[in-house]
């Protein structure tokens, strides 16, 4: 499970990295970043802010996490270029790219002919394809970029599917079962139904405050409890659709990793705005009704928990 975070007060507050690098792998069991991508506001930060929060997470993460993965998608090809060299200098597992979403690609052919550009200025570094439509607004299904990718990009690893399209994700995964992609999916709320069409990884924002739980899920799926499973996934989908009736997206995400961390994640970045307190009070009576938040009063005959 890949995971990631940047922190922004009105300047990142780089101090705290380190310090929610060993949150991650302790309290909630993910050892797997993903940097700079969508809830970390990549998007948002400069160039030169960018290099240093992957710089930060690399460095902290050393000997503690797995793999961090950068995210290195940028409207300016150079920029993009840039940041997968540097990701490669710095020693990161792989860079991850979205399709340039102001001049689009307009075809298939297009799109790879951008990746590759990029994925030529790291090419030592395993490549991911992070697929999110409803963001970029590049409709282009997943399933055309992969056929023949890896003609096209030799180092090509997998695909990041932030998408709730299951027949394009399993066209993904049954035309290509002869290589071995990684197929990271970003719908936490479905990912059950990934993991049967063969997802072998997850990469998400709830996964911040809801690791150990999936991980919980994970490993029921893996022993084949689906029934086990099936639980964990509705438990996790009733908060999810609790706080997306509240009105869902990175900076309640924020809000949430403060919560229940601990560790300030900050306010977001314009153009987003702060989550309001009354969302915050809310998710956290959720959390603690779901028994999602350990320090429980309301655990005693609680019939909404899930542990
Ligand atoms: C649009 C969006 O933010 N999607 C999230 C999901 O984790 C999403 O928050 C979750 O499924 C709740 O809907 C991830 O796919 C984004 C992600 O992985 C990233 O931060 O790069």
């Amino acid at each position: 499970m890949f995971q990631e975070v940047t922190f922004s007060f009105r300047e990142i507050n780089f101090s705290v990295i380190g310090q929610y690098v060993d949150y991650l792998v302790k309290e909630q069991g993910v050892k797997n970043i993903f940097v700079n991508g969508t809830t970390g506001e990549g998007l948002s930060l400069s160039i030169s802010e960018r290099r240093r929060v992957a710089e930060e997470w690399v460095t902290k993460g050393r000997n503690k996490l797995d793999q961090v993965v950068i995210h290195v998608g940028a409207l300016s090809l150079k920029e993009s270029q840039e940041l997968a060299q540097h990701a490669a200098e710095i020693g990161a597992d792989g860079i991850a790219v979205i399709a340039p979403f102001f001049l689009k690609p307009w075809n298939k052919d297009v799109l790879i002919n951008f990746l590759k550009e990029v994925a030529a200025a790291a090419p030592a570094l395993p490549f991911y394809y992070y697929h999110i439509p409803a963001l970029t607004g590049v409709k282009i299904r997943a399933e055309e970029v992969l056929d023949g990718i890896q003609e096209k990009i030799p180092t090509f690893q997998g695909l990041k599917f932030s998408d709730t399209d299951l027949l394009d994700f399993g066209q993904c995964v049954d035309q290509n079962r002869q290589r071995q992609f990684a197929f990271l999916f970003g719908v936490d709320e479905q990912l059950l139904s990934a993991l049967v069409m063969g997802a072998t990884g997850a990469v998400g924002s709830t996964y911040n405050y809801l690791g150990k739980k999936t991980n919980q899920m994970l490993e029921a799926f893996e022993r084949k409890d689906f029934s086990s499973a099936l639980n964990h996934q509705f438990c996790i989908q009733r908060f999810i659709n609790f706080v997306v009736k509240l009105g869902f997206g990175v900076s309640q995400t924020k809000a949430i990793m403060t919560l229940v961390s601990g560790i300030p994640m900050g306010p977001p970045r314009l153009p987003l705005q702060k989550a309001s307190r009354e969302f915050t009070d809310n998710a956290e009576a959720k959390l603690r009704s779901l028994d999602f938040l350990s320090f429980n009063d309301l655990k005693d005959g609680n019939l909404e928990a899930c542990s």
